[in-house]
């Protein structure tokens, strides 16, 4: 049986949480076109966070409870420390007709179908780039198998009463920011570690090779910018070439040459392992989060 494709743009979308997440991937998906600004809802009482909403047309209750009410998709993008009072304020709200989610690190599904008492939620990790359409989000379904006409039909049943057509929608707007993947929720802290936290650390990584261009006597502003573009024109070739980081980097470092002389720099203060061992630190905090 077919069923007819998802219309994006007859849902509402609400934010129980109008921070950093919620402006990113509100931006994103209306920058996207997939949304009107009119469709799309949250709640804060600030008049910065207020007017840093409304300036992309997106429209500011005064009460979580309106923006449920408004909602048919409500992302609950509070921190993981106040989630857990957040939805059960909101509980009587949670009717099955409201297709939940979560962005929040660390809290797990079971915990937000409990404290919803709704099993109609979906995980979701993504991350800031959300803002200009280049996120690396990942959702986490509950996969299901069935029999069904004699074969094995994996219906990504995304946690109880949530529906096939659920996952599509949520594919579609999140698709509709960046790449998307799905993954284990046991995959999750790891990703948020990763993925969720690491744009942090590019953005470090940016500003430190502009401060070494301007060590090496560059103007500020070229450095900046020179940084900038090579992270994005790397990350494009890891992207785009199919080939191996390690691979592009050869291809980059000439025998007896200026790259080979940096990376030996690199090297000897252990770049790679600074990096691996920031993404375990933050995969060890988001389990600080579960219950
Ligand atoms: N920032 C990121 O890059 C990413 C964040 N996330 C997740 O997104 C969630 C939000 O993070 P982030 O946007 O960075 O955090 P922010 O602090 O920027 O946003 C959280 C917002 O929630 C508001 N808030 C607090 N309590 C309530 C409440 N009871 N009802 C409604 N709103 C409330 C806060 O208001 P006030 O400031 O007044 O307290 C704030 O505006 C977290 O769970 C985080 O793990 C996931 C991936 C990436
Ligand atoms: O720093 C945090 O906790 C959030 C979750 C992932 C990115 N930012």
């Amino acid at each position: 049986m077919t069923t007819a494709p998802i219309q994006l743009d007859t849902y509402k979308l609400g934010f129980i949480g109008a921070g950093k997440m919620a402006e990113s991937i509100a931006r994103g998906v209306v920058q996207s076109g997939v949304l009107h600004p009119s469709r799309i809802s949250t709640a804060h009482s600030n008049p910065l966070r207020r007017s840093a909403f409304e300036s992309f047309g997106v429209k500011v209750f005064s009460q979580n409870q309106q923006v449920v009410e408004d909602s048919d998709v409500v992302i609950f993008s509070v921190k993981p420390q106040v989630v857990k009072d957040v939805v059960l304020q909101l509980q009587p709200l949670l009717s099955k007709k409201k297709l939940l989610v979560s962005v929040a690190a660390g809290v797990k599904l079971k915990d937000l179908q409990t404290w919803a008492g709704s099993e109609r939620f979906v995980r979701v990790m993504p991350n800031t780039p959300a803002a200009v359409g280049e996120a690396a989000t990942v959702l986490f379904f509950l996969c299901t198998l069935f029999f069904h006409c004699a074969c094995f039909c994996l219906v990504m049943s995304l946690g109880g009463a949530a529906t096939e057509a659920d996952g599509e929608l949520i594919s579609k707007l999140f698709g509709s920011v960046g790449k998307i993947w799905k993954a284990d929720e046991k995959l999750f802290d790891a990703i948020t570690g990763l993925s969720g936290s690491g744009p942090a650390y590019v953005y470090i990584a940016i500003e430190a090779l502009a401060d070494g261009g301007v060590a090496a006597g560059l103007p500020r502003e070229l450095a900046l910018g020179l940084a900038s573009q090579t992270v994005l024109g790397a990350a494009s070739m890891v992207c785009q070439s199919g080939k191996h980081p390690g691979q592009l980097k050869d291809e980059v470092a000439s025998p007896g040459g200026t790259t080979i002389a940096g990376i030996h720099e690199l090297e000897k203060d252990g770049f790679r392992g600074l990096l691996m061992n920031a993404v375990v630190a933050a995969a060890k905090r988001s389990r600080e989060f579960s219950n």
